[in-house]
């Protein structure tokens, strides 16, 4: 068993997370249950924090709020000294009505709507990542109309292929984000930003990949972003002041993982950067990284209650658990793969193989595949590893389900941040007309 964080067994062979019992917070809150290890959020949060002021640079460490956005992630973020990276209305919501500092939040997004662009200007946010030519002119045009001018980076794809899954791989050229630096398109758009009024253009953003294990990937991309920052100087007399180079940083899930700790991904990218920039004679910009799954995915452990089973024999066994892909869509979507433990019998020893099976209405809702576990039985509870990002932040209600509870846990004080949905919830923006009413009532 991968015990990480604040992660133990305790003298009952329960697993605890944070001081809490998890057999405890089970009957607290129910299952299935997000349990956050904040400790360790902080920890992560501070590494990040610490290899970037060994490096002497000017820097924001902004938390990409995708990867688990909920109003005391922000807040925790905000204590952290993070910035925050947001992609929607939502996201930004989320982060003001939490009081995070406007001027540290940063909009991306590859389609941001009128309304979105106006709620964040109106907000003051600090900085928009602009992903196209559409953007550029309606977002000088809402500007201008407000009498305001924002501070703007611009999305490039540096055209360079992250070895990660295909479907989270994005500095490809063949990539719905951004401006091509292969083909012209980033330096043409540093132009047009140039020529429009109400745009202060600060430099360039790009973003790999997510997942990634390797340096090269990154300081490729570095490379080739102050080649660019150097050649637009010279072109265009523009000044970067700002380069910021995504998130994408890998983490462990499972034996066989290997990525680098936090500090070796930022010495490489500050190295890189300080000896393109040093090597040209050129003023050293700030760096700006947007780390998501990198802060928070290790410090989550989903909790839930073993159901059914079902064995085929000489086929499989597998037992069935409260949730699925409703609140983890990660194995469905990427074959992602997830460690796990049955959390109120964690000493005792393996005894067979299981497929974990959510109770979705899908035949392809197994959350772990060929799992190796003591005999697990109805009511017993199994602790899924590595679920805090992308878990919370990507649930559905698939078959209405609903969404579980989340709560940090920290020093033996366990924390509710985000309840569990509740039934009516589930029906809350459902509307009946008339004539459909009549009908439902006579049955
Ligand atoms: C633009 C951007 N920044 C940051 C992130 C965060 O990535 P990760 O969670 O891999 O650190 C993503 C997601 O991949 C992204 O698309
Ligand atoms: N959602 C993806 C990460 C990429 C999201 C941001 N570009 C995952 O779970 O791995």
């Amino acid at each position: 068993m991968y015990l990480h964080g604040t992660s133990k067994v305790n003298a009952q062979g329960h697993l605890e997370i944070g001081g809490c019992d998890v057999t405890e917070l089970a009957k607290e809150y129910g299952t299935p249950l997000y349990i956050v290890d904040e400790a360790l959020v902080r920890q992560r949060a501070n590494e990040y924090v610490t290899a970037f002021q060994k490096s002497g640079l000017k820097f924001q460490v902004a938390y990409a709020s995708k990867a688990f956005s909920t109003m005391a992630m922000c807040a925790l973020a905000e204590q952290e000294n993070l910035s925050l990276d947001v992609v929607s209305d939502g996201e930004l919501h989320t982060a003001l009505k939490a009081g995070f500092p406007a001027a540290r939040i940063h909009f991306h997004g590859n389609n941001k709507s009128p309304d979105e662009i106006n709620m964040a200007l109106d907000a003051g946010i600090g900085c928009f990542v602009v992903d196209n030519s559409t953007e550029l002119k309606v977002l000088n045009a809402l500007a201008k109309d407000k009498g305001l001018t924002v501070k703007i980076l611009l999305r490039i794809t540096p055209g360079v292929e992250a070895h990660t899954h295909d479907y989270i791989s994005t500095g490809q050229q063949d990539s719905k984000f951004g401006f091509d630096l292969t083909n012209g398109a980033a330096k043409q758009a540093i132009k047009e930003a140039m020529e429009l009024s109400n745009l202060d253009v600060l430099g360039v953003h790009s973003h790999i990949g997510s997942q990634i294990f390797e340096v090269d990937g990154f300081q490729m991309a570095v490379e080739k972003m102050s080649a660019f920052a150097i050649a637009i100087r010279q072109d265009l007399g523009l000044t970067f002041q700002v380069i910021n180079l995504g998130g994408g940083f890998g983490i462990r899930y499972v034996d066989g993982d290997s990525p680098l700790p936090v500090g070796q991904y930022v010495a490489a990218i500050t190295d890189t950067l300080i000896s393109s920039f040093t090597a040209a004679d050129f003023p050293l910009p700030e760096i700006w990284v947007e780390p998501g799954r990198s802060i928070v995915g290790d410090a989550g452990t989903t909790l839930y209650t073993v159901g059914t089973s079902k064995e085929i024999p000489g086929v499989r066994k597998y037992i069935a658990v409260d949730g699925g892909m409703m609140d983890n869509p990660r194995p469905a979507l990427y074959q992602s793969v997830y460690e796990a433990v049955l959390a109120n019998r964690a000493n005792e020893a393996n005894e067979e193989t299981v497929t974990v099976a959510g109770k979705a209405c899908e035949s392809g809702d197994k959350l772990i595949i060929d799992l190796e576990l003591p005999k697990a039985n109805s009511g017993d509870l199994l602790a899924v590893f590595c679920t805090g990002a992308y878990n919370y932040s990507m649930a559905s209600n698939y078959n209405r389900f609903r969404r579980p509870a989340v709560v940090f846990v920290k020093d033996g004080e366990s924390d509710l941040v985000v309840q569990r949905e509740s039934l009516d919830n589930i029906v809350g923006n459902d509307l009946l007309p008339a004539r459909l009413l009549k009908t439902a009532l006579a049955k």
